[in-house]
């Protein structure tokens, strides 16, 4: 059996590190058992940590500094390690502290044939992948230095005895003999870190087989039978760092040198290195440069991916020198995806596949460029004015919960693959890139995807639990899960660009602390046996020593399932000091990754699903926080629903009446303006016709008034003349409605011209004063006439008073019925309308009182009546003697005094002098002064009663000469 070259007591003439270098821890006990059941007896020759870090710093360090020597460092105390044929089931002599190391469950190896695979394959391995990737892989063929696809990863060669049927002995140059054949001990210290870690994978998996009843680790079928065993620490805490390496094919001329001197055994998980300190290195996985993005996911991550999925943190990462290919297999190309979209891809089929359980899933991505954290999700920032601002900035916390986390950070919820794609490949160009001397597109940053799943169990019967009726919270909590995507920026050497350069020296310090914590974990770990030992242990690492360690404290101390590849190219295309420069920085990969396996514990449990907001979970589960909130609003929905239908029952009816009564009401509406206007126009009517009415009263009354006053009624003896015009006016009235002014005038040319000098325009008054004083001419005649002329102004009276009942019974007959009502209170708001009711009432009172004006005429008709009768009986009387001439007298005396003022009486006849008038008897004249006075007053009284002082008709104090005291 091969063996494994070890280190030498003393360092090889490869230059050690010439910087400050972490120091490299490697356990006693795994450095036991990496160099197998020949070597683990030495414990004591293993490096010391401090000359374990100095191997595990950067490549660049490493190239350019010395390897401490001495005693000091146990490294130098190690034998040179030999490929030996361990038996198998042999059982190692000693034990692994690396317990909780296992590949067994993750991935997890299926068995196959009877031999077992070195490495573990990826669930999917059997099937084609996308790109028709067959299961066929090629072999090592060590003694050509070739790669040859032979056969599938399932059924690996046995790793021990392959490596050791090939003897992988350095054959390059820069390797000594002496490394190789066991005597370059200086040779071995350098490669025996890549033959530690290699071997510490084996022990280690020797380890877990003897956890789990199985102590070997001398055949790869051995190995894979641990694997599989493995897979059953279904907790999480068996088997759950990964690491892999990758082959990146050679661009332009093939170096056939390098080529040899490197041996790649896909199959095996091998990288042999047969140069000077040179070494095998042993992984989970090797994929050489024919293997595509997609086998690398199926080996690498794909289990990985799905263990996340069910509720365990993962981290894959990508490790290796600039323009190894770490971007090409975590992006990949459109025809070549690599592991984050496929991991994408995989994550929904996952969903897919699992209806039991429903997903939420959120993405944020953030770089640590020159140790600054952006993100890249963030988009550009610009200020009130447009500028480009600067992002806030994002720091790094830790919480007991959720471990190290960068704050602020954008989160997106993805709902699709494509989705998903979308966000990511847009933080894809935001990522700094630039050109360098390896890479024209090289990664300037360190870049994090990480995809946060939540997950909880669906309720039966409902897909949301809706099915509860309690409404409340569906059980089962939320479950969080991240998955970390990281693509680390590439090692470098210094680069002439100043940028470059700072960027280099950032890069470059970054993974120098990464590679420092990588070494420290392991010796630290095995010491801590409990989490507060753990606790401890972490604060002495240097993950604060930078951004990108601080981020994977989390992963590197455990709590997460870890996958990491590792990229590497064996050819340089290149001068011999460029091919030397990347041998150095391609064994420094190696030695990393062997590092990684061998010291990275994972205690990955699944998270416990957490209620509520309570737990770590439920604090930050969407999830939870979405499902409460769409419970909240359906039941909200159906509430209001609810109600509506209610409302909906009750008020159906309703509603229809109201819509009926709403058309009723707009109908009515519409009447009711039309019967507004109509009854406007009628109001506007009736106004007009009451104020005729008004009108031709007021003037009536006017006639009488401007009458009375301008004839100075009650103006003592004058009122005999007065009344006797007034009477004449009356008289002259006869029913003639005509204005009233040209009677006045006929009137007073009457009184500027006495007695017949009537004015000709005045033709009717003269019969009747020729009939009334004609007759006789006394005052029988005088009475007659003024009798008559009281009935002819009593049926004038009655004709305007039955002209404006006829009007008020027109106005009320048209607008009574409507208005009645809602004039009154409708209506009656309005200043029009109400003076329209009080207009109505206004012709009730007139009626009113034309009716007693009526009732006082007839009162006085019958006054005047009985006056006459009293007045012939005393003319009876009085004609004994000469009662003509008396009557005459008599009559020509009241003549007189009716037309009669003061100026000279004519009459029809003859006239009578007014010395005929003064020689009436005393008692004759006294009597019939008497009577007539009693006759103006009634008449003068009636008038003054009925007519107030401002020409408004009112109630009559008339009282009739009869009816005297
Ligand atoms: N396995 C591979 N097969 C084909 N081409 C590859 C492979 N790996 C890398 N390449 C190519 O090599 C070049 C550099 O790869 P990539 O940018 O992924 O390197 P890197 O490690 O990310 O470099 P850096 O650290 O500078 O970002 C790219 O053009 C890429 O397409």
């Amino acid at each position: 059996m091969a063996t494994l070259p070890r280190p030498a007591a003393s360092r090889p003439s490869i230059a050690p590190p010439t910087g400050p270098l972490p120091s490299l821890p490697v356990p006693k006990k795994s450095r036991v058992s990496n160099v197998g059941p020949a070597t683990r007896t030495t414990s004591s020759l293993l490096p010391s940590p401090s000359t374990a870090a100095n191997r595990a710093a950067s490549s660049s360090a490493l190239s350019h500094r010395p390897t401490p020597k001495g005693p000091a460092n146990p490294a130098t105390n190690l034998p040179t390690v030999t490929t030996t044929e361990a038996p198998s089931g042999s059982t190692p002599p000693a034990r692994t502290l690396r317990k909780t190391v296992s590949i067994g469950s993750f991935p997890q190896p299926p068995k196959h044939g009877g031999r077992t695979s070195s490495h573990p394959p990826s669930p999917l391995s059997s099937s084609s992948t996308p790109s028709g990737d067959t299961p066929n892989r090629r072999s090592v063929e060590a003694s050509k230095g070739t790669t040859t696809r032979q056969g599938s990863i399932k059924k690996p060669a046995p790793r021990v005895s392959s490596v050791g049927g090939r003897g992988l002995l350095a054959k390059s140059p820069l390797t000594p003999p002496s490394f190789l054949n066991g005597s370059g001990e200086s040779v071995r210290t350098s490669s025996a870190q890549g033959s530690y870690a290699t071997s510490a994978t084996t022990i280690d998996d020797i380890d877990d087989d003897e956890s789990r009843g199985r102590s070997d680790n001398t055949t790869a079928g051995d190995r894979s039978s641990m694997h599989k065993d493995g897979k059953d620490g279904k907790d999480g805490s068996k088997g759950n760092v990964v690491v892999s390496v990758r082959v990146r094919p050679d661009v332009g001329a093939k170096d056939s040198k390098q080529e040899a001197e490197w041996e790649i055994n896909n199959k095996r998980a091998l990288l042999a290195y047969k140069g000077r300190e040179g070494g095998e290195f042993y992984y989970d996985n090797v994929f050489d440069t024919q293997d595509n993005n997609a086998r690398v996911y199926d080996a690498a991550a794909k289990r990985l991916v799905r263990r996340v999925m069910e509720g365990y943190h993962g981290t894959v990462f990508a490790y290796g020198m600039t323009g190894t290919g770490k971007t090409f297999s975590m992006q990949g190309t459109a025809t070549n995806p690599g592991v984050i979209p496929l991991a994408i891809t995989d994550i929904f089929s996952y969903i897919r596949e699992t209806p039991h359980r429903e997903f939420l899933l959120r993405v944020s991505y953030l770089e640590i460029y020159n140790e600054k954290i952006h993100d890249l999700l963030a988009g550009p920032i610009t200020t009130m004015n447009g500028q480009p601002g600067a992002q806030e900035e994002i720091k790094l916390r830790e919480d007991s919960k959720r471990g190290v986390y960068a704050t602020p950070l954008k989160e997106e919820i993805v709902q699709s693959p494509t989705q998903l794609l979308r966000v990511i490949a847009r933080g894809d160009n935001a990522r700094r890139v630039a050109g360098t001397q390896f890479n024209a597109r090289s990664s300037r940053s360190h870049a994090v995807v990480q995809i946060v799943v939540e997950s909880r169990e669906r309720v039966p019967g409902g897909p949301n639990g809706l099915k509860d009726k309690r409404g409340a919270i569906t059980p089962g909590g939320v479950r969080v899960s991240t998955l970390s995507l990281i693509d680390l920026a590439g090692s470098e050497k210094a680069a002439e660009n100043k940028e470059r350069r700072t960027e280099g020296s950032h890069i470059n310090k970054s993974l120098l602390t990464l590679g420092t914590v990588v070494a420290r974990i392991s010796s630290d770990g095995d010491k801590a046996t409990s989490d507060k030992d753990k606790a401890s242990k972490d604060k002495h690492l240097p993950y604060r020593d930078s951004k990108l360690t601080r981020l994977l404290q989390g992963a590197l101390s455990g709590n997460s399932l870890v996958s990491i590849l590792c990229t590497v190219q064996i050819g340089s295309s290149g001068s011999i000091a460029a091919a030397s420069s990347h041998t150095v920085e391609t064994l420094n990969t190696l030695k990393f990754a062997s590092r990684a396996k061998n010291n990275i514990v994972s205690h990955a449990k699944k998270a416990d699903e957490s209620l509520g907001a309570g737990g770590d979970a439920g604090s930050r589960a969407l999830l939870d926080r979405y499902r409460i909130e769409i419970q909240e609003l359906r039941k909200q929905l159906e509430e209001q629903n609810k109600a509506k239908d209610s409302t909906k029952d009750t008020k159906e009816p309703e509603s229809k009446e109201e819509e009926k009564e709403r058309e009723k009401d707009e109908e009515e509406e519409k009447i009711r303006e039309l019967e507004e206007k109509n009854r406007h126009e009628e109001q506007m009517l009736e106004m007009q016709l009451a104020r005729t009415a008004l009108k031709e009263r007021i003037e009536h009354l006017n006639r009488l008034i401007l009458s009375s006053k301008s004839l100075g009624v009650n103006n003592g003896p004058r009122s005999f003349s007065a009344m006797s015009l007034q009477r004449g006016s009356v008289l002259s009235n006869g029913g003639d409605l005509r204005p009233l002014s040209a009677r006045s005038s006929a009137s007073h040319t009457t009184l500027e011209a006495p007695g017949r000098n009537i004015t000709p325009g005045v033709p009717h008054d003269g019969s009747e004063e020729d009939d009334s004083i004609g007759e006789n001419g006394d005052g029988s005649a005088s009475q007659g006439a003024q009798i008559r002329s009281l009935q002819s102004d009593l049926a004038d009276k009655n004709r305007y008073i039955s002209t404006l009942e006829k009007r008020l019974l027109h106005a009320r007959r048209s607008s009574h019925s409507r208005v009645s009502m809602s004039l009154s209170h409708k209506l009656g708001g309005s200043s029009e309308d109400g003076g329209l009711v009080a207009t109505i009432a206004e012709k009730d009172a007139e009626i009113h009182n034309l009716r007693a004006q009526l009732e006082d005429k007839e009162k006085m008709i019958a006054a005047l009546t009985s006056a006459r009768k009293k007045s012939d009986n005393a003319h009876e009387v009085s004609s004994d003697s000469s009662p003509g001439s008396r009557r005459a007298s008599n009559q020509s005396h009241q003549r007189g005094e009716i037309n009669g003022n003061g100026g000279s009486l004519k009459t029809k006849g003859s006239p009578i002098s007014p010395k005929a008038f003064l020689t009436n008897s005393k008692s004759e004249r006294e009597s019939r002064d008497e009577k007539l006075a009693d006759v103006t007053r009634m008449l003068d009284e009636m008038i003054s009663g009925r007519v107030d002082a401002n020409g408004a008709p009112r109630r009559s104090s008339l009282r009739p000469v009869n009816e005297g005291p």
